[in-house]
């Protein structure tokens, strides 16, 4: 399975609606790869907290409208990131979108864990209440969003659940840069699972971005690794190493807690 992972920039003086149809531009051009994966709130920027109200959308607006005709035009499979979505009866979430090559919206995923502890994105988004996976033709991907990644029983409930293959989209920032490597290695180890993890590039909001989006096998090793500008990493997977791993080495099948 060839995945692309779309290294967005996102800079403060870029309209989102310029970089709604540059993203859609970047989806179109990897055509041939399986799936593709854009970063977490990229249209606004995940640190953007003032422009979130006025950026929030239902979950058939431009962004949703806009990555559902570059999935169908590149056919690719498309996590399209987050948005800020508006919901019908008033919160506001960051909600991750997954298109099918036809364009169809499969899934989406309210980011359970919210970052800001008592400001940003904390106090301004509601919170999702429930894990998601979808089933794509070669893996079945567990979703999770950015500040997800420090919460492992998270990842231990979508392997549960039968993931093999987790899609971190995340706009994390650089001056924690070592804790997103670390961290996208060892959920990729402790659950024996392909880690796709894409971040953003640039500085928004006054947050410079980490980049170095990754692509870690089930052994825990780095398949690639992006550096801190906008680039797109592509990475061909050998989805049957899930199994493989587990079963030579099985450890998930030792677990004593929490099953
Ligand atoms: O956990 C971190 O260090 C970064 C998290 C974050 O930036 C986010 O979830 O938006």
């Amino acid at each position: 399975m060839r995945a692309s992972l779309i290294q967005l920039g996102v800079d403060d003086d870029e309209p989102v609606a310029a970089r709604r149809e540059r993203a859609a531009g970047l989806v179109r051009a990897q055509s041939g790869s399986d799936l593709v994966v854009l970063p977490e709130l990229w249209p606004v920027g995940a640190f953007a907290y003032t422009s979130f109200a006025a950026e929030a959308e239902p979950l058939d607006g431009p962004t949703a409208e806009t990555m559902s005709r570059a999935a169908r035009d590149a056919q690719v499979w498309l996590h399209a990131g987050s948005i800020v979505e508006r919901a019908a009866d008033g919160p506001m979430y960051n909600t991750s979108l997954v298109f099918s090559p036809t364009g169809a919206l499969v899934r989406t995923y309210r980011k359970i864990h919210r970052f800001g502890f008592d400001q940003g994105e904390a106090v301004l988004m509601g919170a999702g209440d429930r894990p998601v996976t979808a089933r794509l033709p070669e893996t079945v991907v567990g979703l999770a969003t950015c500040y997800d990644l420090r919460f492992p029983e998270l990842f231990r409930a979508l392997t549960d659940a039968g993931a093999q293959t987790f899609v971190i989209p995340a706009g994390w920032p650089e001056r924690r840069r070592e804790h997103w490597s670390l961290l996208a290695r060892a959920r990729a180890v402790e659950n024996q699972a392909y880690v796709l993890a894409c971040g953003t590039a640039g500085t928004h909001a006054g947050v410079r971005q980490a980049g170095h989006s990754v692509v870690v096998d089930p052994w825990g090793e780095v398949l690639a690794e992006a550096g801190h500008d906008e680039e797109v990493l592509t990475a061909v997977l050998d989805t049957g190493r899930v199994a493989k791993i587990r079963e030579e080495f099985p450890a998930l099948k030792d677990r004593v807690l929490g099953r």
